[in-house]
């Protein structure tokens, strides 16, 4: 059986348009708004609190999906049997499969790609394994997902979830959009000279140095790159320090050195412990049916 269900990714972040004040305002409200009702934010954290947890989730081990205390990622192995996922029309008489019998694994220090043509149920796939899939009476989903070998949900880890779309508030720069995310995601990093020696590691991390006082930008100013967006998007997501990391076609869009910056910087999380799962639509080919 799969376990499927838990939280939905809440990204919080819009672009604002117009000047003054009132930009500011509503960027703000929107901030407060975020931080009480989001929690730690797009990566999501065990879903119960510490005493909840079943300590066996993780043999042998106490922690409970946060990094160690030494920085180091907690591992998470995901594995995955036989998933399939389809959808039934509304009079329940015909049945479309968006996903037949598809088998994986993710390992912490590995990036795992996931390859196909546009419509071949890669966005599925990843929102079946990270438990977003919409709940829908037509949606019919089998098969069997394991967590570090036991049968689980996304409740018992963190992960992250790089989507498509970028969203980001668009006068902000890199910088301060960082900044933000951290104050928010951590709010117990204790002193402001911590949060931004923090932001200053994540942003060298990421490669995004050269462009850390530029703004986001948008389609009328333009801002950084779509690469630097997208590593953007991974910097805030690498706040909470997710044992997972899921990207959704990470470099569509992109001309190929952005894209190989984005895909190194992926490897890079994978080697710091990090399990990657990324789609990579695969151009040139005619959808041929669910993978
Ligand atoms: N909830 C849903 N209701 C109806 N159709 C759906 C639903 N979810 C997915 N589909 C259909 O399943 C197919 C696979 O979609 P999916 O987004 O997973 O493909 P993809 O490989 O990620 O495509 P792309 O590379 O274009 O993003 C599509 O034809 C899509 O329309």
């Amino acid at each position: 059986m799969v376990v499927f269900g838990g939280n939905k990714v809440g990204q919080v972040v819009a672009g604002i348009g117009g000047n003054g004040l009132g930009q500011i305002l509503a960027a703000v409200a929107t901030a407060l708004l975020f931080r009480l009702f989001s929690g730690p934010g797009p990566a999501l954290p065990p879903e119960a609190d510490q005493e909840d947890h079943d300590e066996d989730d993780f043999a042998g081990d106490s922690e409970s999906g946060d990094s160690t205390a030494d920085g180091k990622v907690f591992p998470v192995t995901i594995r995955w049997r036989n998933i399939t996922c389809s959808l039934s029309d509304k009079s329940s008489k015909s049945v479309r499969f968006l996903l037949k019998n598809v088998s994986g694994e993710a390992k912490p220090g590995r990036l795992l790609a996931i390859m196909g043509p546009s419509g071949s149920g890669k966005t599925t796939l990843l929102n079946v394994l990270a438990g977003q899939m919409m709940a829908s009476p037509r949606v019919h989903l089998s098969g069997l997902l394991e967590v570090n070998g036991k049968p689980s949900s996304n409740k018992a880890y963190k992960f992250a979830y790089v989507r498509q779309e970028d969203l980001f508030f668009s006068q902000l720069t890199v910088w301060e959009t960082l900044a933000l995310a951290a104050e928010l995601q951590r709010p117990e990093i204790p002193s402001v000279e911590e949060r931004d020696e923090y932001v200053n590691t994540l942003l060298f991390k990421l490669g995004l140095v050269s462009c850390a006082d530029t703004r986001i930008g948008d389609a009328k100013v333009r801002g950084i790159s779509g690469g630097e967006k997208k590593r953007l998007s991974l910097a805030c997501e690498l706040i909470a320090s997710p044992s997972v990391i899921f990207a959704d076609e990470p470099t569509t869009g992109l001309d190929a050195f952005q894209a190989e910056k984005v895909m190194e910087t992926l490897r890079q999380l994978a080697q710091d412990g990090h399990s990657v799962i990324c789609s990579i639509q695969w151009t040139g080919l005619d959808r041929t049916g669910p993978n």
